[in-house]
């Protein structure tokens, strides 16, 4: 194949891959093609939701530890994630990507088959977006659009005294993923080959596939059960922090409630790691943290479980702060859990 200039690689990564029907459902009159999209009136009763989220290449993601698939289907997956967090319902997505010279048209294809599987999976119409080239580093851009009812997005201000705090899924197994990945990377020969058969999927999974709320999010606005919704993209704490500071409230974390998959416990005791570290801190786990009146848990764990979505209650919210606090395991003690999490201006995650 002949090397395709920009405008022949758009059409090479987008042309065809989305029939005239699902672009139809999902609200597009005029998709990729022109100077801009035209998307169909949300309709009487509903509201807008729209949210942007970048991957870098070294930031997000390395050669090492994501394949070119990989890399597409999270950053849609992580746009996704934020309209789940909202309570609403994913419809379009603008993709914009800097594309440096190790990054050639088949390898970017290949970027655009996970985006497009993830578009699939959570009825997205990707109608635009940009291209450019880049000196080094990969960076992908995606901006979605989606849908809520009116007046029920969810937002991070809701919080109240007396309520319970809740996540909608196990955390820490991204982080972990993450390690097992970078340490692969870092190894060489029979060793690497070691490490790699002793790769936990699971973990290898939540990196690299992670999996938005939506559904749980659509239940928890659409039943007015969700006060507060935050999905943890920097990690539990920091996500909790966001939520007690919009809220005015104090969150208290009880550290034996928190939802510890086998597969982190084990990773965690076998690598001298604390699971309970990496669930507060560890971060791109995707699961909702949110709070709800303490009344609905029974029949809120009800409809997300006919969903097969779990719900763990792991805290409560009280008067005063705003702060995140943590009740140990051990002493049954309070301490205040530190603003901890993945911060792009403050080196490391822990
Ligand atoms: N460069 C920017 N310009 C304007 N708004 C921004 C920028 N970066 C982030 N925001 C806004 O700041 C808020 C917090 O962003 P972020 O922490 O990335 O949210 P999330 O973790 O849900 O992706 C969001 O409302 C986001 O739209
Ligand atoms: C190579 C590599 N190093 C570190 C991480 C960990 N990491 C990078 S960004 C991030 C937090 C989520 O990304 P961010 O851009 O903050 O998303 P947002 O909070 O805006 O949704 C984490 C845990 C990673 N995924 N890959
Ligand atoms: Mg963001
Ligand atoms: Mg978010
Ligand atoms: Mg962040």
């Amino acid at each position: 194949m002949p090397p395709l200039d920009e405008f022949g690689r758009i059409r090479f990564w987008t042309e065809g891959r989305q029939s005239v029907d699902f672009l139809a459902r999902a609200g597009v009159s005029l998709g990729i093609g022109d100077d801009a999209a035209v998307l169909k009136d949300a309709g009487p009763g509903w509201e807008w939701l729209v949210a942007a989220d970048t991957m870098v290449e070294q930031v997000h993601f390395l050669d090492e530890t994501m394949g070119e698939a990989d890399v597409g289907y999270k950053a849609l997956a992580s746009n996704v994630s934020d309209i789940a967090a909202m309570g609403g319902e994913p419809k379009c997505a603008l993709v914009s990507v800097c594309v440096p010279p190790a990054w050639n048209e088949e390898r970017m294809r290949r970027l655009y088959d996970g985006l497009y599987e993830c578009a699939e999976r959570y009825g997205v119409a990707v109608i635009g977006g940009d291209t450019t080239s880049a000196p080094r580093d990969l960076v992908v851009s995606v901006t979605v659009i989606g849908t809520a009812q009116a007046g029920k997005a969810i937002r991070r201000s809701g919080a109240r005294p007396g309520q319970a705090v809740f996540l909608t899924g196990p955390t820490g197994l991204s982080a972990a993923g993450l390690h097992a990945l970078r340490r692969i990377a870092a190894a060489e020969g029979a060793e690497r080959d070691r490490l790699l058969r002793a790769l936990p999927p699971r973990l290898a999974q939540a990196h690299r596939r992670p999996v938005p709320s939506v559904k749980a999010g659509r239940i928890l606005a659409e039943t007015g059960w969700g006060t507060s919704l935050n999905d943890v993209s920097d990690g539990v704490a920091s996500e909790a922090w966001e939520i007690a500071e919009a809220s005015g409230v104090k969150l208290v974390l009880k550290e034996k409630l928190l939802p510890l998959s086998g597969e982190l416990s084990a990773y965690a005791g076998d690598n001298g790691m604390s699971a309970a570290e990496l669930a507060l801190f560890g971060g791109e786990d995707y699961v909702l943290l949110g709070t709800a009146d303490k009344s609905c848990v029974r029949e809120l764990r009800e409809r997300l479980g006919a969903e097969g979505i779990p719900l763990f209650a792991i805290g409560e919210v009280e008067e005063g702060g705003p702060g995140v606090w943590l009740e140990s395991a051990d002493t049954g003690k309070r301490k205040p859990l530190p603003k901890r999490g993945y911060n792009h201006f403050r080196e490391g995650i822990m």
